[in-house]
């Protein structure tokens, strides 16, 4: 802090809650706390991970400059003797997309849950030092929502035992697989599997793409970055990739071989392992990105938080201070359902984790019993969380008025970073449509003796939902989890029949549901806020310690949940579920929580225990003092090294004369 002034120090005072108890709450537990605080200021005082300038750095240089720190990341983690999940720390505060996030996040974990034990014997320990570096390959120029649409081929050869890749078209050149361009030597390829003339559908290979000598290219393989995308620096840091094969040789036993195998005569052997797990990586990864949106949000949410309260217009009274907008009730409804959504993301990614991981250890046991349960889950919540995250990341850009459009706020980059998010591992309406599956599925089934589990249980009460009758009388009363619940139960199943009913009208489903999927989409968003909202409640009911903490949750939770009714208010008041009275009376109680979130707001932000460095941002400063840096960071721009501009001569002068002798 600058001269140790906290400009926003009174707010500090404000706050009503144990702000050290809250920020265990955000991380999930002591443990995890110490890791990450401790990771933060590590990463935040070594000017080796510094950002600054990051949007100004031409490609090559800002590619190169993300080898660095990927490179000195990897020595910080061994010479320190960093755990897994310090690791994990570390990269998450260096905050600079690179090859490595594919290398662990999905090279990695598709050897794992797609290998044979031999196999994963053989390749994961290269792959944890190291040694090679892997990405994941699967999209192509013409195919990448359509998995069993690819192109690229796997043709067994009895007489050498090995398998052929290759691309027949220019559509089937892979394209996207982050840390492919210029990094990755293996690549896990996605491609159709085929033998004896006959096709077996789409599997993953281990391709070896660069020797290990040299980095070149292997002989057939054509190989190179994708270009520029969307904004500045960015997800520039990334070398997003293409890739041609042209009869490619890979020895048979690098076919990733757990859900099915091929024999050395070249049959196909169906392991009692569902198809599906070929998709596994993709529902791993879903999930850490419903982890990772809460910290998105967060993030932009402090820094619109800190600069509402820093931002005075309007009011001022006698010559006093302005008005903080902060106070404007316009504000506070557009920052402070984010902030709540913050909250909300952050425990349901907690609870998607817990799934996860149960998922998987049943699956180690070959019980497949709940993969539709945690593909459902997985692709409904990527979807809802990383849309309300772009969103609101803009959002917050807008709070901050003209100073939020500076690169200097951190927003715009934050955006930028964040936003591929509704495409990469499935495109949001794509899944969305992939939970409707699920949901017609569930209520088809309805009725026929078999109960709807886990997340679809509500379903099992339908007969009880669709006579539901809300009974709120006062704007206290949505204060009541029960009340809620129900509700937002009764929405989620009248929609979820209502486009069942006009399903079966149809002679031909598949033209039902594609004619009927825009309908389908508000049903799945229903029901993935109904998931979200009930985390959120279960949460509460948990043992909270700290003064005030618990009490701080339930206000942002009722936040959360009025601000979704209000905002659906139409599906609430079309299905039934409210009066347009008790409607009203929610946003009554609505604008109640928020003038009690005001109070705790900075505080409530403080909680996420973000570094200045991470944060990335002039408006998001912990100590507040906006005005001096902004002023100072202008000057730093190369714009300003020289009083003059170059191109003066050449362009500007000759203007000017032009115009004077013309006056003349
Ligand atoms: C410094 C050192 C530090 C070290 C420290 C360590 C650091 C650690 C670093 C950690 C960093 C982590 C962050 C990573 C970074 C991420 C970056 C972003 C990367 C982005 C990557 C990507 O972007 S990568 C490509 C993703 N590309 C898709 O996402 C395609 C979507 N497209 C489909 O996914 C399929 O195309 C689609 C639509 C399902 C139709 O598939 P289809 O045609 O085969 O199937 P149908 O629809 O017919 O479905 C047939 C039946 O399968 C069921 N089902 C379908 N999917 C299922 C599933 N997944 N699981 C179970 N069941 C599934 C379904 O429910 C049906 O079930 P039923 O038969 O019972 O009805
Ligand atoms: C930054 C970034 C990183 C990526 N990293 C990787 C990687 O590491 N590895 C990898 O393999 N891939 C990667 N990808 C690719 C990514 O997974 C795909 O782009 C994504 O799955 C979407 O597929 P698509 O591009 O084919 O979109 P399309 O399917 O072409 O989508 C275009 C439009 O069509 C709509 N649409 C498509 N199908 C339907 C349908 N059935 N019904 C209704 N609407 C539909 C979509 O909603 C969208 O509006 C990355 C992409 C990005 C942007």
């Amino acid at each position: 802090m600058e001269g140790g002034v906290d400009y926003l120090a009174d707010e500090r005072k404000k706050a009503e809650f144990d702000v050290q108890q809250m920020k265990i709450v955000w991380a999930g537990s002591h443990h995890t706390f110490e890791i990450s605080d401790r990771i933060s200021k590590l990463v935040a005082n070594d000017p080796a991970f510094s950002k600054d300038e990051r949007t100004m750095l031409p490609r090559k240089e800002l590619f190169k400059n993300t080898l660095r720190k990927a490179s000195y990341a990897w020595k910080r983690i061994n010479d320190l003797h960093l755990s897994e999940e310090e690791a994990s720390q570390l990269r998450f505060y260096v905050d600079e997309p690179a090859f490595t996030d594919l290398h662990w996040g999905m090279f990695i974990p598709a050897i794992k849950g797609q290998g044979t034990d031999e196999q994963q014997k053989k390749w994961l320990p290269l792959a944890y030092k190291m040694q090679i570096i892997g990405c994941y390959a699967q999209t192509e120029l013409g195919h990448g929502s359509n998995v069993q649409g690819l192109e690229t081929t796997a043709t067994f050869d009895p007489q050498t035992d090995e398998f052929v890749i290759h691309s027949p078209t220019l559509t089937s050149s892979k394209w996207w697989p982050g840390g492919l361009g210029k990094v990755s030597t293996h690549g896990v390829v996605y491609a159709r599997l085929i033998t004896d003339g006959q096709e077996h559908g789409i599997h993953g290979f281990i391709v070896q793409l660069r020797r290990l000598e040299d980095h070149r290219p292997l002989p057939g393989i054509i190989i190179g970055d994708i270009g520029m995308k969307f904004g500045n620096g960015a997800y520039n840091t990334m070398d997003n990739g293409v890739l041609r094969f042209d009869h490619v040789r890979i020895p048979r036993d690098q076919m990733l071989m757990r859900v099915s195998q091929v024999t050395r005569d070249g049959k196909v052997v169906q392991s009692d392992v569902p198809r599906q797990l070929v998709y596994g990586t993709m529902v791993y990864v879903r999930q850490t990105i419903v982890q990772d949106a809460s910290c998105a949000l967060s993030r932009a949410v402090c820094i619109a938080t800190r600069y509402s309260a820093v931002r005075r217009q309007f009011g001022s009274h006698n010559g006093g201070p302005e008005t903080q907008v902060i106070d404007y009730k316009t504000q506070q409804s557009r920052l402070f359902p984010l902030l709540a959504s913050a909250y909300a993301f952050r425990f349901v990614g907690e609870w998607l984790k817990w799934l996860y991981t149960d998922v998987t250890q049943r699956l180690q046991a070959n019980d497949f019993s709940t993969l539709p349960e945690a593909h459902a889950c997985t692709a409904g919540l990527k979807s809802l969380t990383t849309s309300v995250t772009a969103d609101g990341i803009e959002e917050c850009r807008k709070l901050c008025g003209g100073h939020g459009y500076l690169c200097t706020s951190g927003l715009p980059e934050l955006f930028a970073v964040y936003v591929p998010a509704c495409t990469y591992e499935g495109d949001n309406i794509v899944l969305m449509l992939q939970v409707a599956r699920i949901l017609m599925k569930t209520v088809s089934q309805l009725g026929s003796g078999k109960l709807p589990v886990g997340t679809m249980a509500y379903m099992g009460r339908i007969e009880h939902l669709l006579q539901y009758r809300c009974n709120v009388q006062k704007a206290e009363d949505w204060l009541n989890p029960a009340i809620v619940l129900e509700a937002f139960e009764a929405r989620a199943a009248r929609m979820s029949v209502s486009c069942a009913k006009k399903l079966s009208k149809f002679a031909n489903p598949e033209e039902g549901f594609a004619e009927l999927s825009a309908d389908l989409v508000e049903a799945v968003v229903a029901h993935c806020q109904l998931i979200v909202v009930s985390k959120f409640i279960e949460k509460l009911q948990q043992d909270i310690p700290g003064k005030g903490v618990k009490q701080q949750l339930k206000v942002l939770c009722g936040v959360y949940y009025l601000f979704l009714l209000h905002k659906h208010q139409g599906d609430f008041l079309a299905t039934s579920c409210v009066t347009p009275k008790q409607a009203s009376l929610a946003n009554d109680q609505l604008r109640v929580l928020y003038s009690q979130v005001r109070p705790n707001a900075i505080a409530l932000v403080d909680a996420f225990n973000y570094t200045d460095h991470f944060l990335g941002s002039i408006l998001g400063r912990y100590d507040g003092n906006v005005y001096p840096k902004l002023y100072e960071a202008a000057w730093k721009d190369p714009l300003n090294d020289s009083v003059v501009p170059d191109g003066y001569h050449q362009y500007i002068r000759p203007l000017l004369k032009q115009q004077r002798s013309a006056k003349l």
